[in-house]
């Protein structure tokens, strides 16, 4: 007996194979491989049991395990399809294809008026040793993250982010969002990454804006209290130390070149 081999057939493995591949990579660095390697292993006895070896008793059992895990499986996995399907449409040519649908005015993206007072305010604050979280807002939209802190809907001003972070401030804990051209909100709480691989010195200040930035595409600015120096996070990647300069040159090429 022969198995014909179309040139579809051959496509659909290797779809299938880059499929599964793509999940092993992304369960090993969510640390979930071995839920990974237990589904695997559960869909080949299944296989084994209910087609190849025919077991009706054991086969039915199974099936119907089968039909609840796909449940189960969002359940358990929802955090990583999350990160899969962001991944998917923050993907370069999605990106610039849905471009063509978004109508952007000119006073909606930030311009050098933006970036400055912010670049100066980070730069004191660094001196100063102050403690900041700031997130700019770019493509998706942080509606869920500007409703856990206070409204504040103000032009963007050097002195008032420096105030709004002055260590006897009442909104000083938490992160800001700069939305467009304007100050959105402050006080917010973010999402922290629970990646393993992040420096030991840095801590929650730092993970919640390398959350913010593995969950959307905002830039996530901080200023360290205990070092005084500056680092951004940019789709989960970290910039640390940088200079008031490379920090200028960083959101100047993230928000007016590459838009
Ligand atoms: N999930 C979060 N969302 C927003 N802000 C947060 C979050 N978690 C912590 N913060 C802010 O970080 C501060 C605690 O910073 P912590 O010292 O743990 O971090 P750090 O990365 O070591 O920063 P630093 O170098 O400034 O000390 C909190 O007071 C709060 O303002």
């Amino acid at each position: 007996m022969f198995i014909e081999i179309s040139p579809k057939d051959i496509v659909d493995i290797i779809l299938v194979a880059s499929l599964l591949y793509y999940i092993f990579r992304l369960m090993r660095e969510s640390r979930s491989l071995n839920i990974f390697i237990g589904i695997m292993v559960f869909i080949l006895v299944w296989l084994f049991v209910s087609q190849i070896l025919e077991m009706r008793l054991l086969g039915s059992i199974l099936d119907k395990l089968v039909s609840v895990g796909v449940l189960a499986i969002i359940v358990l996995f929802q955090e990583e399809i999350r990160k899969f399907l962001y991944s998917l449409g923050a993907h370069q040519r999605f990106g610039a294809f849905m471009k063509l649908f978004v109508n952007k005015h000119a006073s909606d993206t930030p311009d050098m008026s933006t970036i400055m007072p912010i670049v100066m305010a980070c730069m004191n604050m660094a001196r100063q040793k102050v403690g900041a979280l700031i997130v700019i807002e770019r493509g998706v939209s942080l509606d869920d993250i500007v409703a856990t802190g206070d409204t504040i809907d103000s032009n963007i001003n050097q002195r008032l982010i420096e105030n709004i972070f002055f260590k006897n401030s009442p909104l000083h804990d938490g992160a800001m969002v700069i939305r467009k051209r304007r100050i959105c909100a402050a006080g917010c709480i973010l999402p922290v990454a629970h990646d393993q691989n992040i420096p030991k010195e840095l801590g929650l200040r730092h993970r919640a804006a390398l959350g913010i930035s593995q969950d959307s595409d905002a830039i996530a600015i901080v200023c360290s209290e205990e070092s005084g120096r500056i680092s951004v996070a940019i789709k989960g990647e970290f910039r640390l130390r940088l200079s008031a300069e490379k920090l200028e040159a960083i959101l100047t090429e993230e928000l007016l070149v590459r838009k």
